[in-house]
């Protein structure tokens, strides 16, 4: 087979592979104007021509506007896609830093912004970018996941200002092949194409190896080094980096499996691990799951090994101090880490900061003609997170039928909690923040709690007890204790239906969800 057969080969089974999630989606081409972007158009062209891919990818350049060089090669490119019937569109950014990293930053937020949802987007990348991104991970100390390389298909995701997520597919189908026959393909091919002096090697240039950037050094002075004593090294690292691709799918279905049975509740803004269930499995399944609880998604950073270590020194405690917070900003989010008791808490430093605002105090006649607000705010409002209570106006009815009832059945009684209950124009519900001196007998519990007793009957961790509410029935305005009846407590982990002549109807309705407490973000 020619090299240009096994281009075309390559591709057309990377695109087999794909088809089903290739088509009906719109197709772009990364095209710098380089040797192996340039050659990918090349072919993509040539195989649409014949008739053996059903799509002409279109073309972005984008213009950095590092080099004085770049308008120029903005221009080359537009020019080679006229000639060539293809579609292209050049976009030119302004760097703040002009370093390699922001570039490469810059360029991908420029190319999404163009792209739609679920758009897939083309790269050149080949076995040796792969070879040395496999090294520079492994320079770096990386694990299964970074030795596994580029995918040959891959998500990216990204967030506009508004929070709207929007995910490209990155579709590399040229990983096998190496530069070397990239290069015949388009000398072959006569192509003229850009070389980039910041990639160019050593030896065609006068720079300094100092001077290089390390993807250059590697190689321009590491590679050949290697090759020399070892000539199928690049095939071999290449061949590993695929071997860890299946590796880390391996270690990633386990985690997920045992995130699975640790995880109590997962918000993106309160995450809850068991740590019973954690301690269960091996030290190294301990970390792994750490390290993908700590980043749960593609666009969060993976956290250092030290902070996995600090996080599982956290849940291995045996005392009972919940004082520590460790922090940790995965690039997308600012989090703390805390424990209380058995559980791991992943928290957003927003979140925890409106745990500590007081709820609101709201006074309801329930003997008023008017129409009850179905849906009740328990915190002042906020821009990130709301949390009410739903389902009003099922409890005042189901409190107004049942105090009819328990009147009726005063004269009969001797139980002291009914005897007292009288129903007036003044008969409130009352949503206020947990008094920390009421007393308050708990379901399935002797006698009352106040305070910070309670609180831990109630399994309440420190950080959240800003946020307790409690919601009781006021029966007439001197009301004396006895007068106030404690209907539930609701916390943003729990709503607790509390012993009282009417727990039985509550509890119903908090069964059958027509009595809902909910707390989202915004
Ligand atoms: N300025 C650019 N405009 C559009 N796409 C780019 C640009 N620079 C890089 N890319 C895309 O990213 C891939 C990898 O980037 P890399 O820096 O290795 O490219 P390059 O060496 O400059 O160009 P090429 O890979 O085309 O020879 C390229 O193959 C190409 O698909």
């Amino acid at each position: 087979m020619t090299t240009d057969d096994v281009l075309a080969q390559v591709f057309l089974n990377s695109f087999e592979q794909h088809k089903p999630q290739l088509l009906g989606r719109r197709i772009w081409l990364a095209c710098s104007g380089g040797r192996d972007s340039l050659s990918l158009a090349h072919l993509c062209q040539q195989l649409f021509n014949a008739g053996k891919l059903p799509f002409l990818p279109q073309l972005l350049h984008i213009n950095h506007g590092m080099q004085q060089a770049n308008a120029a090669w903005a221009d080359q490119v537009s020019t080679w896609a006229q000639q060539n019937q293809m579609p292209c569109q050049v976009l030119k950014i302004n760097l703040v830093k002009k370093t390699e990293q922001e570039a490469r930053q810059a360029r991908y937020e420029a190319i999404i912004g163009v792209m739609n949802h679920q758009d897939v987007l083309i790269l050149g990348h080949h076995q040796d970018d792969q070879v040395e991104t496999l090294l520079m991970r492994l320079f770096n100390g990386a694990g299964v996941n970074g030795l596994s390389g580029m995918k040959e298909w891959s998500i990216k995701s990204s967030q506009n200002q508004q929070g709207t997520q929007k995910n490209i597919v990155l579709w590399r189908p040229l990983l096998t092949i190496s530069r070397q026959q990239i290069t015949q393909y388009a000398d072959n091919k006569g192509l003229t194409y850009i070389d980039d002096p910041t990639n160019v090697a050593l030896q065609k240039s006068n720079l300094n190896p100092d001077q290089l950037n390390d993807r250059a050094w590697l190689r321009s002075v590491l590679l050949p080094h290697i090759t020399q004593r070892y000539p199928k090294a690049k095939q071999a690292i290449a061949r590993t980096g695929q071997l860890m691709q299946e590796a880390s799918v391996i270690l990633d279905e386990q985690s997920s499996l045992d995130l699975s049975q640790s995880i109590i509740n997962d918000r993106a803004f309160c995450s809850v691990l068991d740590i019973n269930q954690l301690t269960r499995l091996s030290t190294a399944r301990q970390s792994f799951l750490i390290h993908s609880w700590l980043a749960p998604t593609a666009t969060d950073l993976p956290p250092s090994r030290r902070l996995v270590e600090e996080v599982l020194s956290l849940a291995h405690r045996k005392d009972s101090n919940h004082q520590t917070c460790l922090s940790w900003d995965s690039g997308r989010y600012q989090y703390q880490i805390r424990r209380y008791q058995h559980k791991l808490y992943r928290l957003w430093d927003s979140w925890e900061q409106w745990l500590q605002l007081a709820p609101t105090t709201h006074d309801i006649h329930i003997d008023v003609e008017e129409e009850i607000a179905p849906c009740l705010l328990l915190k002042p409002l906020s821009t990130e997170f709301e949390w009410s209570v739903q389902g009003l106006t099922g409890l005042i009815a189901e409190l107004q039928q049942q105090l009819t009832v328990l009147i009726d059945a005063k004269a009969e009684t001797d139980r002291e909690d009914i005897k007292s209950i009288a129903w007036s124009k003044e008969t409130k519900l009352i949503f206020q923040p947990l008094p920390r001196t009421q007393k308050i007998a708990l379901p399935g519990r002797v006698g009352r709690k106040s305070g910070k007793k309670l609180l831990q009957a109630l399994d309440v961790p420190s950080f959240m007890r800003q946020s307790v509410v409690l919601c009781s029935l006021q029966l007439s305005p001197l009301c004396s204790e006895q007068q106030s009846i404690p209907l539930l407590i609701i916390t943003p982990e729990q709503t607790m239906v509390l012993q009282s002549p009417f727990s039985q109807s509550i509890a119903q309705l908090v069964e059958d969800k027509a009595l809902v407490a909910e707390l989202h973000d915004l």
